[in-house]
């Protein structure tokens, strides 16, 4: 095996070499918060047994536990175990190292124990914090040993209450009128009480008068006081109440009842169940106030008689049940508890596993039971390391799965510091089991604690009286909320059957009663709660949708704004673009048939100029052809009479007729020109039909491009629209809503799940709105 240094290794197990697994953690590792807290990883310490002569006789002893140092140790799987055929078939390894906060050898005393495992527990517990110490392993380890040890050989819960009786001193409050009450709280008796305690105390040690030995007389000389003394001018007292009880067969049983040592009658089981504050405690467990060590130890004695203690094959004492002893120490200051801290040392049950133990019927209940509850410790310290852990997700932690860990939840949430002492043989015949307990200690070492610098203020006791009711909290009478969580507690619980065979019909009668009121007063409470929590939701979802519908329509006020505005824009630059377009074509057009508009009129006047000349001539021309008729120039030559006049005559007829021709062929170039004009006048008119075309092409381009904004406004509309469906929807939720909460004034729905209820009732109407809503028809 090759060997790897321990400290400062923070993974759960590593494989060291071909045959060795290694098991360790950080070494107790303790940080200081901010504000005076403690962070620590669980302290897990490991105690090894030395061999009896029997397990040495029967060669038990093959090398399997060697303690390398005071943090290490190495298990090694010995010939014929699970664990050496699974590793000669490759699966796992034969050779284990793991790391303690400290290693115990078999060789180690009782006191050394105590002080080096119970020192910080000890003067926590002193200083009003509460502490737990479990004792873990297989049967016939050592747990009991190492928890109660023997007359002469004093185990940790004698030397605890010792040390505190040292601490106490001079201080000690006598007047047991004042005593623990549900988790955390206190109890003031009246003197009726007081009597009805003091007799029960004295049932107690009459049972035990004759074979009690006491416990300082048998070596807790050694055993040094942890704190100094509270000083003699502090007026304040101290009262010590111890409980003790054990948990069989997931039944919590009080141990310190008389009759339980009359083997005729039947136990009946204690009820755990939840102060309100989320502290469990057992209900009706009988404290008893102790004054000295002496009558802490009749107590002890009273307690063990009565512990179930079935014999099973590997030992003949061995205890079937998880025992816990716990000690309360009340802090009195004028007459007032200021201050209570709770010390439990648990000797959990052994271990084993079914088939090693032979075990049957009611051994197989039992075994079953124990490795559950175990098991259940066992995921509750993996939940706790695993949230610790970052990175990794939160999970579960299944406290409530097991009476056992329901009881400490509070000390593994931070309300005290608990700490976990290993105990093995080194029997090869129990080498797996070994195993499987120093595996589960890995885990449990990685569970990290936060312990207050001072006692939690919600810690605080509350004082009540004989009815249960607070006198005082906080400086307030707070009857009411005390009044609930104790009708709760009566509710809260699970078992009642293990009291029932007991019972006679007529109380049966009474108890379904009594029960069948209780369930009414729950069920009314519950309707309650319930319709507060659905009006509470209803106000947080109307206002939820409140708000985005708020959203939804600025959203959509702002879409459409800015819709509007871009097609403004686009319309705009149409036109612009348009217009231009339309105006050069034009320009295009006319450019060739242009003439100025001062040339085209003086053409013009000269046209109507020479067509006026024109007229004249022809009517000049009528009025000559009246007087005589025009002859041809021969024919007028040869008949006239008269020829000097008449020449004369011919020569002004033949100056007319050419002044009429020159003037005809001007008035034909005229009439040129006015058709030319006219011909240009048509061109331009043609152009400008043309022009006027493309306009209205440019204009039909428009009105498409019109058309098409017209679409998009359309569609916007529709948004609009769909947006008043959405409306609709909301309102309808609203309605669906006010209706839920009217139902549920109504009648009372079968629990199955709030979240559910509401689910269905925000998704139905959402469906049918969906399908039946007519949809707008588009605009035309
Ligand atoms: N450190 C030790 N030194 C001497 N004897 C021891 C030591 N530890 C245990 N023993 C003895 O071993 C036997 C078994 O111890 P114990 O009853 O404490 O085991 P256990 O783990 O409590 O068993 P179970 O789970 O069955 O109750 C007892 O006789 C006890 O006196």
């Amino acid at each position: 095996m090759s060997t790897v240094n321990v400290t400062n290794v923070d993974s759960e197990y590593m494989q060291t070499g071909d045959m060795d697994m290694t098991y360790i953690s950080t070494s107790s590792q303790q940080t200081e918060l901010p504000g005076g807290a403690e962070q620590q990883t669980m302290r897990v310490y490991l105690r090894v047994r030395p061999f009896s002569k029997e397990e040495l006789s029967d060669k038990e002893d093959q090398d399997c536990v060697g303690i390398e140092n005071s943090q290490t140790v190495t298990l090694n799987a010995p010939k014929g175990s699970a664990n050496m055929k699974s590793s000669e078939k490759g699966i796992g390894m034969s050779l284990h190292k793991f790391s303690f906060s400290q290693i115990f050898g078999p060789e180690m005393m009782q006191s050394e124990i105590f002080e080096a495992t119970v020192k910080s527990q000890m003067s926590d517990f002193l200083d009003g914090k509460n502490a737990l110490l479990f004792s873990y392993g297989v049967t016939n380890a050592g747990k009991t040993y190492t928890i109660q040890g023997t007359p002469k050989q004093p185990g940790i819960l004698p030397r605890v209450l010792d040390a505190t009786f040292q601490y106490i001193g001079g201080h000690l409050y006598d007047g047991m009128d004042l005593k623990p009450y549900l988790r955390n709280d206190a109890q003031y008796l009246d003197p009726d009480q007081v009597k009805q305690e003091k007799s029960a105390k004295a049932a107690i040690f009459a049972s035990v008068k004759e074979e009690c030995e006491p416990l300082r007389s048998s070596g807790l000389e050694s055993c040094s006081a942890l704190t100094s003394n509270p000083p003699e001018a502090d007026s304040s007292q101290f009262a010590l109440w111890v409980a003790f009880f054990e948990i069989y067969n997931e039944c919590v049983y009080d141990l310190l009842q008389a009759s339980l040592c009359s083997k005729s009658k039947k136990r009946s089981s204690l009820r755990v169940c939840d102060d309100g504050a989320g502290n469990c405690y057992v209900k009706d467990l009988r404290w008893i106030n102790i004054l000295t060590l002496d009558e802490a130890s009749k107590v002890l004695q009273f307690g063990n008689k009565n512990r179930s203690a079935a014999a099973t094959k590997l030992n003949q004492s061995s205890s079937r049940s998880h025992s816990i002893f716990t000690i309360k120490l009340l802090k009195i200051e004028d007459s007032t508890v200021t201050r209570i801290s709770e010390f439990s040392l648990c000797d959990l049950a052994g271990s084993e596993r079914c088939n090693k133990t032979k075990t049957f019927g009611e051994r197989l209940k039992e075994a079953g039971n124990i490795n559950n509850s175990l098991l259940i410790l066992g995921k509750c310290l993996t939940a706790l390391r695993n949230n610790q852990t970052e990175g990794m997700k939160n999970s579960y932690i299944p406290f409530r799965e097991s009476k056992l860990t329901k009881l400490f939840q509070a000390v593994f949430c931070g309300k005290g510091r608990a700490s976990m002492i290993v105990n093995i043989n080194q029997c090869a015949s129990t080498y797996d089991e070994t195993l499987h307990v120093m595996k589960f200690s890995a885990v449990a070492k990685q569970v990290v604690q936060v312990i207050p610098d001072k006692p939690l203020k919600s810690l605080a006791p509350c004082l009540v009286g004989r009815d249960g009711k607070p006198l005082v909290k906080n400086g307030v009478i707070d009857t009411q909320a005390l009044e609930s969580f104790l009708s709760e507690e009566e509710l809260l619980d699970e078992e009642d059957e293990a009291n029932m065979s007991l019972a006679t019909e007529n109380e049966l009668a009474n108890m379904i009663e009594s029960l069948r009121t209780k369930l009414l007063a729950e069920r009314k409470r519950n309707l309650v709660q319930e319709m507060e929590i659905r009006n509470e939701m209803g106000d947080a979802m109307l206002q939820q949708l409140m708000e985005s519908e708020e959203l939804r329509s600025r959203q959509i006020e702002e879409l459409k704004e800015s819709f509007e505005e871009k097609l403004e824009n686009t319309f705009e630059i149409y036109k612009d673009a348009i217009r231009e377009h339309a105006y050069q074509s034009a320009m295009n057009n006319l450019e060739d048939d242009y003439v100025p508009f001062d040339e085209f009129t003086a053409e013009q006047d000269k046209v109507e100029t020479l067509k006026r000349k024109v007229s004249e001539l022809e009517g000049l021309t009528s009025s000559i052809g009246g007087l005589c008729a025009f002859p041809t120039v021969d024919q007028s030559c040869q008949t006239h009479p008269y020829k000097s006049t008449e020449a004369a005559g011919d020569d002004r007829c033949k100056h007319l007729y050419k002044e009429k021709c020159a003037i005809d062929s001007i008035c034909e170039d005229k009439q040129q020109l006015i058709l030319c004009l006219e011909k240009r006048l048509k061109d331009i008119n043609v152009t400008l039909q043309n022009t006027r075309d493309a306009y209205l092409e440019k204009s039909s381009e428009l009105d498409d491009l019109q058309r098409t904004s017209k679409d998009q406004t359309e569609s916007m509309e529709e948004i609009l629209w769909q947006n008043v469906e959405k409306d609709r929807e909301i309102a309808s939720l609203k309605s669906e809503l006010a209706k839920l909460s009217q139902n549920s004034h109504m009648q009372l729905r079968p629990k199955r799940g709030l979240l559910a209820n509401i689910r269905d009732a925000v998704t139905s109407p959402r469906k049918t709105s969906t399908t039946q809503t007519p949809r707008k028809t588009a605009h035309p």
